[in-house]
């Protein structure tokens, strides 16, 4: 039998639905036709190959997706396509490139933080792409502290002007992408210094190249900040570095929504809060939670229909040996990142409808939201995308060997998503910002009850005091034991560690003494959002035979996987006694034979095609060893019998052998 034959068999042991369940995976019906007709119109369009890339040099590989890039436009033009099918296509094209800053962050930073009428005038430029955009925080000695940017923009009441400077050379901006070559203008976050008075960091439009002929406009030093880690993955992109010696720009060229600079110098504070400056970055975390979902299930299913054809050991009297997918150690390690890609895909539902909250909300003045969305989208983002980039290693070490070939799709997805750790904030200074978030709540308990998310920590009383009643492996099939026992964890590491604080005279001191418990306080907060969110998300009416069956599997898989993986926690805080710990693991056990049957039909509903995971061992097929046999025939140095360099540097040092015989 060879691989095509292992996964037909496999795809006929599915006990659900497949076609329902890319429904679900979708989130609605619409939303699954929208992303599959874009899969399928990039996948076979020759425009977007992708296999080459990885023998490609730097500047051929940037010129390449610059070319693909500018195709991508013309069709979204010609076909007229819809604001998400475009996303879906540059998603598809699956390369790191300037349209990623404009569309997430440019025209959000555009639309969050300028007025009315910045709106009127740039919005039309940045949505015709008649201007490019890119959005310039991080400097090279500041990232993480914003309010610590050293970039200034100081008015000058005689001109009406801003002057916009880099002071020293830790001031130059250092990683925005597309700032190198490509984007003309960037929003410049600066120290906003008006008559030698500070008045915090703000944002400013500010053009740096030609709109004639793409050249620098004066006062103004761009470029690359070099290669990044792993050859094809981020290296698309052109990240830059950018000095300002002194730059102009009109006065209306702040981003104005949040507060306003007068013709007179006066710096005029609206009533909406000055966080409402960081909202663009607030809005890209929550497309990053979506998007590790994405790429979570692309690893998970390359080592899934792998771990499925390849066969180790187990041969009896010459019969086939056995799946690697069939070993328990295989499943442990597999089954929990299946479950997460779920998890993780529904989380970032529900995030984004928090947001279209707080944005409602937002334009009717109600800030109450904001700290709480914050909170969620900080850390929904820590923790989805340090799961995703641990997911995606892993996944690569459970297809062997043969996972380390770059033709296996692996190393360079790792190497593209792992920096979603770092960018738009790191993930330990957002779990951080989450610490923050809830010691302020319960500090805050006496006079204000906690809600949304953080409303358990309102029941506080109950939580700290009882006991789990669990007391066979079954009653871990129980979503109310299991939301219990995480807001019991959750409520107590935060409590212990508020009250640790409060102990300190300066309470500052004892946020940073206790900051590693915070963190993990933090993170027992979000795993119980993320295990609530697919709860609750199984109460909704799921069609389709078996689907809802599967899901709830796989959300009990993804539950006590994280109680396992943190016992420590769950003993620690007393709730549960080590025989219900044990207890949680031997149901896991049991429900990843419930998984295994399915296995393969769950990463189909993915509904990933085979140019986006572009990996011989994940293909749809199953024809793996021909093919992975096909690709190293094709690379460079099989191009020749004799490679380069051999006649120069190894024929000699035989030679040299021989003549060391002859003595
Ligand atoms: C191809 C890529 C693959 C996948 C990508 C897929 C999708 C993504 C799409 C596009 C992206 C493409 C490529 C990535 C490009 C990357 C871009 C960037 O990285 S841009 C730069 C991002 N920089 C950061 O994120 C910096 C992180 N730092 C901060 O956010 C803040 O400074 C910090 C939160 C650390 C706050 O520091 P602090 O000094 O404490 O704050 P401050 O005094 O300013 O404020 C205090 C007060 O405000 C609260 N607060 C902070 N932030 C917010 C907020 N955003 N909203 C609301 N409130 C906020 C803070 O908690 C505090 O509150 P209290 O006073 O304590 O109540
Ligand atoms: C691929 C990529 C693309 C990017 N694109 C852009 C872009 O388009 N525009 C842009 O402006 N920026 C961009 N960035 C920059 C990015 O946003 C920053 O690198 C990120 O915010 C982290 O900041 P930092 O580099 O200053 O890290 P640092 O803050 O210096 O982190 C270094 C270490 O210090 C720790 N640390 C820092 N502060 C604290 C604290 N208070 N408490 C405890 N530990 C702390 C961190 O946990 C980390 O371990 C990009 C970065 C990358 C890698």
């Amino acid at each position: 039998m060879e691989g095509v034959d292992y996964l037909r068999d496999e795809r006929k042991k599915s006990e659900f639905d497949v076609e329902a369940m890319k429904v679900a995976w979708a989130g609605s019906r619409e939303a699954f036709q929208v992303s599959d007709r874009m899969a399928k119109l990039v996948a076979n369009d020759p425009v977007f190959e992708k296999f080459s890339k990885p023998t490609l040099g730097r500047k051929e590989m940037f010129k390449n997706t610059l070319r693909k890039a500018a195709y991508a436009w013309k069709l979204i033009n010609d076909l007229h396509l819809t604001e998400e099918e475009a996303k879906w296509l540059r998603h598809y094209i699956d390369e790191p490139n300037y349209t990623d800053l404009q569309w997430e962050m440019f025209v959000p930073a555009l639309e969050g933080q300028g007025s009315e009428e910045q709106k009127r005038k740039w919005l039309p430029l940045a949505q015709t792409m008649q201007i490019i955009g890119t959005y310039a925080q991080t400097e090279l000695a500041h990232g993480s502290n914003v309010q610590g940017l050293e970039t200034t923009a100081t008015f000058d009441h005689e001109t009406d002007q801003f002057v916009i400077h880099s002071p020293t050379l830790t001031s130059s901006k250092w990683w925005p992408g597309g700032m190198a070559k490509v984007a003309t203008h960037a929003i410049v976050y600066a120290r906003l210094i008006i008559d030698g008075h500070f008045y915090g960091v703000h944002g400013f439009i500010v053009q740096l190249r030609s709109l004639e002929d793409h050249s620098t406009l004066p006062g103004i030093t761009v470029g690359d900040i070099g290669m990044k880690f792993g050859h094809g993955a981020y290296n698309t992109m052109d990240n830059g570095v950018l000095r300002f010696d002194r730059v102009r720009i009109p006065r209306n060229q702040m981003l104005m929504r949040v507060s306003q600079v007068t013709k007179e110098g006066k710096y005029v504070q609206s009533d909406v809060p000055r966080q409402l400056a960081y909202g663009t970055m607030v809005s890209v975390r929550q497309t990053i939670v979506s998007d590790a979902s994405k790429a979570l299930s692309r690893a998970v299913c390359i080592a899934t229909r792998y771990s499925a054809i390849r066969r180790q050991f187990g041969s009896h009297d010459g019969g086939p040996e056995t799946q690697v997918i069939d070993y328990k150690t295989q499943q442990s390690r597999l089954f929990p990142l299946l479950a997460s890609a779920f998890a993780f895909r529904f989380v970032s539902e529900w995030l984004k409808s928090l947001q279209t909250d707080v944005k409602q909300r937002l334009e009717a003045k109600d800030f109450s939201t904001l700290p709480e969305a914050h909170a969620c989208t900080a850390g929904l983002k820590s923790l989805t995308t340090a799961a995703t980039a641990d997911g995606i290693e892993e996944c690569r070490k459970l297809c062997g060997g043969h996972g380390y070939l770059i033709s296996s799709g692996l190393p360079e997805l790792y190497a593209y998503y792992v920096p979603a750790c770092t960018y738009e904030g790191e993930n330990v200074v957002m779990m951080l910002q989450v610490a923050r978030f809830l010691v302020k709540t319960v500090s805050e308990m006496s006079y204000k009850q906690p809600v949304g998310t953080a409303d358990y920590l309102g029941r506080m009383a109950p939580l700290m005091h009882n006991n789990c009643d669990v007391q066979t492996a079954e009653d871990w099939l129980n979503p109310s034991a299991i939301v219990k026992a995480f807001e019991t964890r959750a409520v107590r590491m935060i409590v212990d560690c508020s009250q640790r604080i409060a102990k300190f005279e300066n309470q500052e001191e004892g946020f940073a003494e206790l900051s590693t418990d915070l963190v993990e306080a933090s993170l027992a907060h979000c795993q119980l959002i993320v295990v609530s969110t697919f709860i609750q998300r199984l109460k909704q009416e799921i069609p389709g035979k078996g689907v809802k069956q599967s899901l709830e599997v796989l959300c009990y898989v993804y539950a006590l996987y994280l109680l396992h993986k943190h016992q420590g926690d769950f003993l620690a805080t007393g709730y549960l006694t080590s025989k219900q710990a044990s207890l949680a693991n031997d149901q896991l056990k049991t429900l990843y034979s419930k998984v295994r049957p399915n296995a393969i039909a769950l990463v189909d509903s993915f509904n990933h095609t085979d140019h986006y995971l572009s990996s011989v061992l994940g293909r749809y097929d199953g024809n793996v060893y021909p093919k992975l046999y096909e690709a190293a025939r094709k690379d460079p140095l099989n191009d020749s019998d004799i490679a380069d360099g051999i006649n120069q540097y190894v024929q000699p040092i035989l030679k040299q052998k021989l003549h060391l015989a002859k003595l």
